[in-house]
């Protein structure tokens, strides 16, 4: 801890953080990025340094309140002492953000003494005691007390016993807790996401039970939602924790979406092999990933929950997160830690002095070595003492001078694997002490109970050699407790590579795989003889971890990252489109002479995937139909003798002839490549100089990848070739597009004149300049020409699920900007003479009924362009008018006439979405009722 600071240098600091918070906005000498910060890291690096200093005031304001947080937690809030004018000062610090601590077990249990009188002990359990060590914030903590309540003057007076921690309880009866806690939480989610599977045992009785203990879990949730809401102030941050509340993000959400809600998994989260065996599989993911922030404690378990969300609810992993329907959830790791100067102080104080003191002269000539752990299968409690057993075996000449103190927490008693464990390791233990005891002496002392927290200081610090063998565990905080009081000692640990831990202390500790019970004998044998310069670079290497990555800093980062998450959000809402507003696009439809549809087909015009968005039948999908409920509204549409529909895709002829022979509408095959009006012959508007001397070898590497990527399919177009991997697992057919695109972009066709253009799981190569955009201009040419247009276009709305390449065409119809300094260059379009380069195209001539034959320019149009507009954003009017005219002109398009509207996308640079097929149909069918009883 530092010395204490004079008052004058406190009213520096500060200052100093007024200035930075001030810098938050505007950048200023105490950040490293001048102006507003623009990225997540630059804004994530400012608020660490703006902590930073901010730690540094709260340093001196505090400097001589030495309470450990658990003390202070029991006295409840106790009014600071000896601070003097240090209060008036604190007075001038921000506020502390509000936090709402929401976990399953509150950080104290309650037991009743009488029909109204409480006594409160602290739980047991890595998440109380890391969350004990969060003080930056104006922290509630929301839970259930361990105890059935059933009576109102109990849940009335413990109420009030609790606030005095800041602890709000959810009263849980013994029949939901026996199914949430006992039955759903504990002897199901627990053992699976530890990889120890399903119950295996009275398979009938589980199914029975499953779907009761599942209902029991969402209502246990729905319940903590429910005091959530009534406590929640405006602003609050909400942070959830671990697996017994997966529910929760989604009740949340559901009463206030504003509401900032983080979950934090404090277990692993297994690969999603594992993941998928459970039944409510997707359920579960789907309400997580209602949360703004999904925390973890390392890399592996994030990225085991991403590859679940895609491979069973088939989302998009991005690298920020899960992407649905473009709304991302951020995913992170988040490595917890413990409040280190809380184990270190201890160690100095007069009862742990004790304790040392008595634990050095009874064991006075043996090794120590320690296990703490609850007694839980994930500990690895029997394989631990074997591995001792057979150690002992082995080194006859250690049996009397090491001693293994195992304190094993009885935990979850009333679930029977619990139970059973505790016999199997009574017994264990009991054969060992019989085996190589003698009348003074046992090697195991095995306790089932807690110890308070000055013995467990005194044990640690006392301990030669830590062994913590467990088959799995999110992290494991003995670990890093056991490090914090070695200061002195430089014990060596034991630690098991399947813990968290492993990640951080890896460096330092003996790993070992807990299954291997020779490998850890021999670890055992390694530690107890190893070198004291060995142990001291081992231990200094952890300490300094463990010192630095402390709960504070963790609460404090995941926090942050919160905060940022929805800056974040709300920049990338601003970026997008709003949706359709249908009644104003119909009203005025009506109201126009000449309307141009432009419609794309796959996505846009076809039956949607299934409910849960997953790639659902191969075989039925591959064949594209046209959306069942679109027949009758189309053909009214087309029969509109005002209406001219253009089915504008990337698909082959044949397809399109398939779907839309029967009506009365222009068909543009191939992103327009081809042409044809149903009634006549398909014409090719392909640009005259368009190379395809490639297509052979594109050819061989597509049918290369298709063969080793399983369930990847190719189509092979005139004019493109299209590479898709939809139904493939998906993190294979990524890697594989990756290799493939490499191959294209690089590889012997990279100087080909070709356009390598990636989808979202697609990889689609034309001849450079086919999108539709390009295409359009002439398209419409030929209409005009073909249909002898009299009176000018004044409408057009085009819908399609198009890929970024091809969105050139929301913007071809999108009047010119209003003149500002940027806009000057394109205003110069205004001139009636055609530059070549211009957007419209030119040609008169009909269309030629043969097959790739050179492009020639179909009509001639100009584009005439005025802007009336003032506003800005993604507002209709925005951009008041456009005329194309030769003469007289033949489209006049006032910026409100025009719609133009992405489909199931999120970023687009269309003026409009809709979220899907179902809603263009019923656009169109309003629309076609609409005009008909006009
Ligand atoms: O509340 P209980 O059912 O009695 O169980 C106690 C806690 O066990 C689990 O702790 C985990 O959190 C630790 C801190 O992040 C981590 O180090 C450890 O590896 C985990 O096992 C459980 O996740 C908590 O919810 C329980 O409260
Ligand atoms: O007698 C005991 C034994 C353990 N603990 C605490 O229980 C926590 C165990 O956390 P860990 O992350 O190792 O595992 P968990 O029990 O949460 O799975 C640690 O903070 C220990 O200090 C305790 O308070 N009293």
């Amino acid at each position: 801890m530092g010395k204490v600071k004079s008052f004058e240098e406190i009213d520096i600091l500060q200052e100093n953080l007024v200035e930075l918070q001030t810098s938050h906005m505007l950048g200023n000498k105490y950040s490293y990025f001048p102006g507003t910060p623009s990225t997540r890291l630059e804004r994530l690096l400012r608020e660490r340094e703006l902590r930073k200093l901010n730690k540094e005031v709260d340093q001196c304001l505090t400097d001589g309140d030495n309470w450990s947080s658990e003390e202070e937690f029991l006295q409840g809030v106790a009014v600071p002492r000896g601070l003097g004018d240090r209060c008036e000062r604190k007075e001038r610090r921000p506020p502390k953000q509000r936090l709402l601590l929401v976990a399953n077990r509150l950080p104290v249990s309650a037991v009743r003494r009488g029909e109204d009188s409480w006594a409160l002990e602290i739980s047991v359990g890595g998440l109380v005691s890391a969350l004990l060590g969060v003080n930056e914030f104006e922290a509630r903590w929301i839970g259930w007390a361990g105890v059935n309540v059933p009576d109102e003057i109990g849940q009335r007076t413990l109420t009030r016993a609790l606030a005095e921690k800041r602890c709000i309880p959810v009263f849980l009866d013994e029949e939901v807790v026996h199914q949430y806690y006992n039955g759903y939480c504990n002897n199901i989610l627990w053992p699976l996401f530890h990889y120890l599977g399903l119950p295996q045992e009275d398979r009938l009785d589980t199914t029975r039970n499953f779907q009761s203990q599942f209902d029991a879990y969402k209502k246990a949730n729905q319940m903590f939602a429910d005091v959530v809401n009534e406590h929640y102030q405006e602003g609050d941050t909400v942070w959830c924790h671990d697996y017994h509340l997966m529910f929760l993000p989604k009740c949340l959400k559901e009463y206030n979406s504003k509401m900032k809600v983080g979950w934090f998994l404090h277990t692993p989260f297994p690969s999603s092999e594992i993941h998928r065996t459970l039944p409510s599989r997707s359920e579960l993911l789907r309400s997580v990933l209602a949360a703004d922030l999904v925390g973890f404690h390392t890399y592996d378990y994030a990225r085991h929950f991403v590859s679940a969300c895609t491979r069973i609810l088939g989302l998009e992993g991005t690298p920020d997160g899960v992407e649905d329907q473009g709304k991302i959830t951020r995913v992170a790791a988040f490595p917890i830690g413990i409040d280190s100067d809380r184990f270190i102080r201890a160690l100095e104080l007069p009862q742990v002095q004790d304790h040392i003191k008595e634990l050095k002269e009874r064991f006075a000539g043996r090794k120590v070595m320690l296990g703490v752990d609850r007694l839980d299968m994930i500990k690895g409690i029997p394989q631990k003492i074997l591995a001792f057993e057979k150690f002992l075996e082995e080194n006859g000449d250690w049996r009397d001078k090491v001693v293994l103190l195992q304190i094993a927490v009885p935990t979850r008693t009333d679930v029977p694997d619990y139970q059973k464990l505790t016999c199997q390791v009574h017994e264990i233990v009991g054969r060992i002490n019989g085996r190589f005891g003698t009348l003074t002496t046992v090697p195991i002392h095995h306790l089932d109970r807690s110890l308070d927290f000055y013995a467990l200081c005194a044990l640690y610090a006392v301990t030669d050699v830590a062994l913590v063998t467990s088959l799995r565990d999110g992290m494991n905080l003995v670990s890093y407790e056991f490090v914090a009081c070695q200061d002195s000692k430089k014990g060596v640990l034991i630690l098991s590579e399947f813990a968290g831990a492993a990640q951080s202390l890896g460096a330092g500790a003996i790993l070992v795989n807990p299954w291997n019970i020779t490998e850890v004998a021999a670890s055992i044998g390694y530690a107890l003889n190893m070198p004291a310069d060995e142990r001291e670079k081992r231990h200094n290497h952890n300490f300094m971890h463990v010192t630095t990555h402390t709960s504070q800093e963790w609460a404090e980062t995941f926090v942050s990252e919160l905060n940022d998450t929805i800056v974040e959000a709300q920049l990338r809402i601003r970026q997008i489109p709003p949706l359709l507003p249908s009644k104003f696009a119909i009203e005025h439809y009506l109201k126009s002479n000449n309307r141009i549809l432009i419609l794309g087909f796959n996505a846009t015009l076809t039956q949607p995937l299934d409910a849960q968005g997953r790639r659902g039948d191969q075989l039925k999908e591959l064949e594209l139909k046209l959306h069942p409920d679109l027949k009758e509204t189309l053909k009214k549409l087309c029969d509109d003798p005002k209406t001219t529909i253009i089915i504008f895709s990337g698909s082959d002829r044949t397809l399109l002839d398939e779907n839309f022979g029967e009506y009365n509408m222009w068909l543009a095959a191939e992103h327009g490549m081809f042409l044809r009006l149903t009634k006549g012959d398909w014409m090719t508007t392909m640009p005259e100089n368009l190379h395809m001397d490639w297509v052979d070898s594109v050819k061989h590497v597509f049918e290369y990848f298709t063969e080793r990527t399983p369930r990847s399919y190719f189509e092979l177009r005139e004019t493109s070739l299209l590479w898709n991997y939809k139904y493939s697992d998906v993190e294979f057919g990524r890697l594989q597009a990756r290799d493939m695109l490499q191959h294209l972009w690089t590889g012997p066709i990279s100087n080909a004149s070709l356009d390598v253009i990636q989808g979202a799981r697609s990889v689609e190569v034309r001849a450079v300049g086919v999108t539709k955009g390009a295409a359009i201009d002439r398209i419409l040419g030929e209409i005009v020409h073909n249909k002898g247009m009299k009176a000018p276009i004044d409408y057009v709305l085009c819908i399609g699920h198009f890929l970024a390449k091809d969105e050139d065409i929301y913007t071809f119809f999108e009047p010119e900007l209003p003149p500002e300094p940027a806009a000057v260059a394109r205003a110069n379009m205004v001139s009636p003479v055609k530059s070549p380069k211009s957007k419209v195209s030119a040609g008169k001539s009909g269309p030629r009924a043969s097959k790739n034959k050179p492009h020639r320019p179909l009509s001639t149009l100009e584009k005439r362009i005025s802007n009336h507009g003032n506003g800005t954003g993604w507002q209709p009017n925005r951009l008041d008018s456009m005329s194309v005219h030769e003469g007289s002109s033949v489209l006049v398009l006032r910026g409100d006439n025009y719609f133009s509207c992405a489909v199931g996308r999120k970023r687009s640079n269309a003026r409009y979405l809709l979220r899907s097929s179902t809603d263009v149909v019923t656009l169109l069918k309003e629309l076609a009722e609409a005009s008909s009883s006009s």
